[in-house]
């Protein structure tokens, strides 16, 4: 069985100390874990893992004090577990959060760490959060608001909607019930407050319905996550970054995954960023990573391919 590899994300955010809080909880799985990180970093975590050491050999973060230095381990991290799934290493990553800011502040070309991957993997990406009460696909994510509108063509809503479906069949939930957030206020009010789901999204979800009998057309925004929550939806596509993770964050942000749909092999994340503010002082909790861990393990033994 090969490993899954574990990148150490900003070495001065909190993910070195939630992956040492992952292995310290696991001992006996340590052994099927890789964790991708700087030398002397790796030499403080227990025995059990693999340890595949990049960057500078004696570099030490300063924990809540973000450089340069720490920024290019964070992406030769990435790259070398990108790599290595390529290279039939290893079956699948858990990447620990970076700053989007220190990485572009040192050349990186994506906007995140699911863009690298789609990149580095040729996919067509979707991210998708599943928490512990609700599971949510993004239509787009990493753009600036004023593009969305326009951004949301049918190859997009297509693949969204598919990795919605595929997120809930995870689960074990055979036909999907899939409500799709509108746009614009109370779903355009039939055109008076927006014209986007009028003219283009509801003609586009009317078309994936034969092949998505669960599937919405676009409603109310405000609502639907409550409605979600009382068990009318399984899955939530949104149309935009903070319309999901906004909500998803506030019922479940210490239990949800980042899954990265699309790809062809799999990526998952806590749904945290590198909280540098806490990095270091033992008040970080790892159980979105714990979860991430699961969830990666899970599509790795059910669906070693997991492209859309
Ligand atoms: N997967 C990723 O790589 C990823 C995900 C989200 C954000 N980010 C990046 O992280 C950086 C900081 O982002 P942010 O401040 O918006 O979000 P954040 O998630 O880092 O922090 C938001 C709040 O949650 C707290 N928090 C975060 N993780 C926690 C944990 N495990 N336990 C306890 N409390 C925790 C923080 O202290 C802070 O108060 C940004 O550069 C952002 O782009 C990366
Ligand atoms: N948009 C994600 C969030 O807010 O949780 C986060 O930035 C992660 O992005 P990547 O998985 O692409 O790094």
């Amino acid at each position: 069985m090969k490993p899954l590899a574990f990148t150490c994300g900003d070495p001065a955010g909190v993910g070195p100390e939630i992956i040492a809080a992952w292995l310290l909880a696991h001992p006996a799985e340590a052994a099927g874990i890789a964790v991708i990180g700087p030398a002397r970093w790796l030499e403080t975590l227990p025995a059990g893992p693999q340890k595949v050491a990049v960057g500078l050999e004696d570099y030490i973060a300063a924990p809540g004090q973000p450089d340069g230095d720490g920024a290019l381990v964070a992406w030769a991290a990435m790259e070398r577990a990108a790599q290595g799934v390529l290279a039939g290493e290893f079956s699948g990553v858990v990447t620990a959060p970076v700053s989007k800011e220190r990485l572009a502040a040192i050349g990186y070309p994506f906007p995140g760490q699911t863009e690298f991957f789609a990149a580095h993997w040729q996919g067509d990406p979707v991210m998708c959060f599943c928490g512990g009460r609700l599971r949510v696909a993004l239509a787009t994510w990493h753009i600036p608001l004023h593009q969305v509108g326009r951004a949301l063509g049918p190859h997009l809503l297509h693949r969204t909607v598919a990795a919605a479906a595929e997120l809930a069949r995870a689960e074990g939930i055979a036909v999907p019930r899939i409500g799709v957030c509108g746009l614009n206020p109370h779903a355009g009010e039939g055109g008076l407050l927006g014209y986007e789901e009028k003219d283009f999204i509801n003609p586009a979800l009317e078309h994936l319905r034969p092949e998505f009998p669960g599937l919405s057309l676009c409603q109310p925004g405000d609502t639907l996550f409550a409605r979600a929550l009382r068990g009318e939806f399984d899955v939530i596509v949104a149309l935009y970054h903070d319309q999901g993770l906004a909500p998803l964050k506030t019922v479940d942000f210490d239990e949800a995954v980042n899954v990265t749909l699309g790809l062809p092999f799999v990526r998952t994340s806590p749904d945290h960023g590198t909280a540098f503010g806490i990095a270091g002082r033992g008040q970080a909790r790892a159980t979105s990573f714990t979860n991430a861990v699961t969830v990666a393990r899970r599509l790795i033994a059910t669906r070693p391919s997991p492209s859309l």
